[in-house]
């Protein structure tokens, strides 16, 4: 570069000297020199437009990464949220399964689980050639609880015999409350003489539940009504016969046990006072 500059200073100077005015090959070197000026000037311009197309190619390489990092950072993110709310519906989810199948009083199963479990267990009946026992339990005269205490302290009441009753089952029974002050325990893999042990056990549990008032302890009795399931028999078959046994209880004076078509295992037992 050095050396052009140089060499144009030269020329220009040898075409300014007046010594070489009438020089013969003074107009020739003038068109030349003013041909290469012309030649580097747009070699000057063509470099610059080359320049510039290479740092616009740069910088349009640079925003596409950057553009690409950012949607990346933007796909993470989106990407977390969604897992955290996945989660938090399938909590959500096993919640509400969970509220769906509890009774909200006692925390035992509700009927709609109980149902749910009973047409299991008559298929596993079924298909296993194995049998279960239902237990229909109903608090005797609770309704004297409500009128002489109060509705709270029958809710705290029914609180209490569904933690005995929870109790006093094997952990593979299943009991629940059928609704007001009914419960039912489910017995799976059962024959009616086994049922028999758990459902003394359960109901001395109950006679055995004290629950203080203020100065008084409240007791309760209950009747049961229990049914083996036949082969095949419905569910519902099994719990009317359970139901019509309960009935039977009451009408034989409460507290006691009734086993349907199993009248020898009639558990009679002294009538308490509430
Ligand atoms: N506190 C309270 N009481 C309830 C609830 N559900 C049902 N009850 C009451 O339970 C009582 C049931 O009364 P009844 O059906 O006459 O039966 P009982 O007084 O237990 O008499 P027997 O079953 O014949 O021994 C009613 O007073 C209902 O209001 C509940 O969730 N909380």
């Amino acid at each position: 570069m050095n050396r052009e500059r140089d060499l144009d200073s030269l020329i220009e100077s040898l075409l300014a000297d007046p010594a070489y005015m009438d020089h013969p090959l003074r107009d020739a070197l003038q068109r030349l020199h003013q041909q290469n000026v012309e030649h580097l000037g747009r070699i000057e311009r063509i470099a610059r437009i080359s320049d510039g197309y290479q740092s616009l190619a740069r910088e349009q390489n640079l925003s596409l990464s950057e553009r690409y990092h950012k949607q990346l950072r933007k796909l993470e993110k989106v990407a977390r949220i969604s897992d955290r709310y996945q989660q938090m519906m399938r909590d959500l989810n096993l919640a509400l399964k969970e509220a769906s199948n509890r009774d909200p009083l006692t925390a035992l199963a509700n009927r709609r689980m109980l149902i749910e479990r009973l047409k299991e267990e008559v298929s596993r009946a079924t298909r296993q050639n194995k049998t279960f026992v239902l237990a229909m339990v109903d608090v005797d005269h609770f309704k004297q609880i409500n009128d002489n205490w109060g509705h709270d302290i029958g809710d705290r009441m029914l609180e209490e015999i569904a933690r005995v009753l929870q109790a006093e089952v094997r952990s593979y029974d299943l009991c629940g409350r059928w609704g007001g002050e009914e419960f039912l325990i489910l017995l799976p893999d059962t024959d009616l003489d086994s049922a028999a042990q758990v459902i003394e056990r359960v109901r001395s549990g109950l006679r055995a539940l004290a629950v203080r008032v203020s100065t008084e302890l409240l007791s309760v009795s209950a009747s049961f009504g229990v049914a083996e399931h036949r082969t095949d028999e419905s569910y519902s078959q099994t719990l009317n016969r359970a139901d019509a046994a309960l009935l039977q209880a009451k009408r034989n004076g409460r507290d006691r046990c009734i086993y349907a078509n199993h009248e020898s295992l009639d558990n009679t037992a002294p009538k308490p006072q509430p």
